[in-house]
């Protein structure tokens, strides 16, 4: 038996159907919508950030920001003022500006800081004018502070900064590093354990926490990243006004 072949229905004088061009389609569609498509960004850039980092001494914060400046463009790390003698392989202007405690003491008279504090018998402060200028062009900040610091800016700044304590995944971690590092005496040592003993309990006036575990510096440096990222695609974009 023979099996019918289908017929194709379109008989061969027909013309082909057209459909309309891309250029088309947008036409119909401005006319119909009565307005031009635009090039505009559908949303405004995102605003500058600042982001303070902070934890307990030893927990690794130098070590994730100086990774963090090597991976990531568009962030400013502020150089913070300090009245404390250079470590061994510090640099002047990299690491902080190191002056005098009398050079220190007319800033804070001439309010040129944003915050400062007695640390270890040292000062330490933010200087207002390069934060200023920085986000002026566009650039992310980002503040390396201790806890009292990260709570003093807290009062400052409000929810229009964002906050992430660095921890490491142990105590004991936490101290060998400090020992490692052997830039601190046996009595300075004792301190900063104590002190930051008492430092893990500030957590919770934090955004965010990111453990920086032995040998995970990088995943440490990936979990600020994405912080970063997720703040700059925040809906209600945080306004910071130094
Ligand atoms: N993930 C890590 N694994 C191993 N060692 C680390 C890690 N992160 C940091 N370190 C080391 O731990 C020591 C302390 O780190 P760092 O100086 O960055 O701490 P800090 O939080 O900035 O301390 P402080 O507040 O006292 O300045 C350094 O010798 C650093 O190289």
């Amino acid at each position: 038996m023979k099996i019918p072949q289908t017929q194709n229905p379109k008989t061969p004088n027909q013309p082909p159907i057209q459909s309309p061009t891309k250029p088309e389609t947008l036409k119909s569609l401005e006319f119909q919508m009565g307005t031009c498509f635009n090039t505009n960004p559908i949303i405004p850039p995102p605003n500058q950030i600042v982001i303070v980092i902070s934890g307990p001494s030893g927990v690794g914060k130098d070590a994730v920001i100086n990774k963090l400046r090597e991976v990531r463009e568009n962030l400013h790390f502020v150089v913070t003022a300090t009245s404390r003698q250079m470590r061994h392989g510090e640099v002047e202007g990299k690491d902080y500006y190191f002056v005098s405690r009398d050079q220190f003491l007319s800033m804070v008279e001439n309010d040129e800081l944003l915050e400062y504090a007695l640390v270890y018998g040292e000062y330490k402060g933010i200087p207002k004018k390069q934060i200023q200028e920085y986000m002026s062009k566009g650039e992310d900040i980002v503040l390396r502070v201790d806890i009292q610091g990260a709570q003093t800016l807290r009062k400052i700044l409000g929810n229009s900064a964002v906050f992430v304590f660095i921890v490491a995944e142990s105590e004991i971690e936490m101290v060998e590093r400090l020992i490692d590092r052997k830039t601190e005496s046996q009595e300075e040592l004792l301190v900063r354990v104590a002190t930051a003993r008492e430092e893990v309990r500030h957590l919770k006036s934090f955004d965010y926490v990111v453990v920086n575990a032995k040998g995970k510096l990088d995943d440490a440096v990936k979990s600020v990243e994405s912080i970063i990222d997720a703040e700059k695609s925040r809906v209600h974009q945080r306004i910071v006004r130094i």
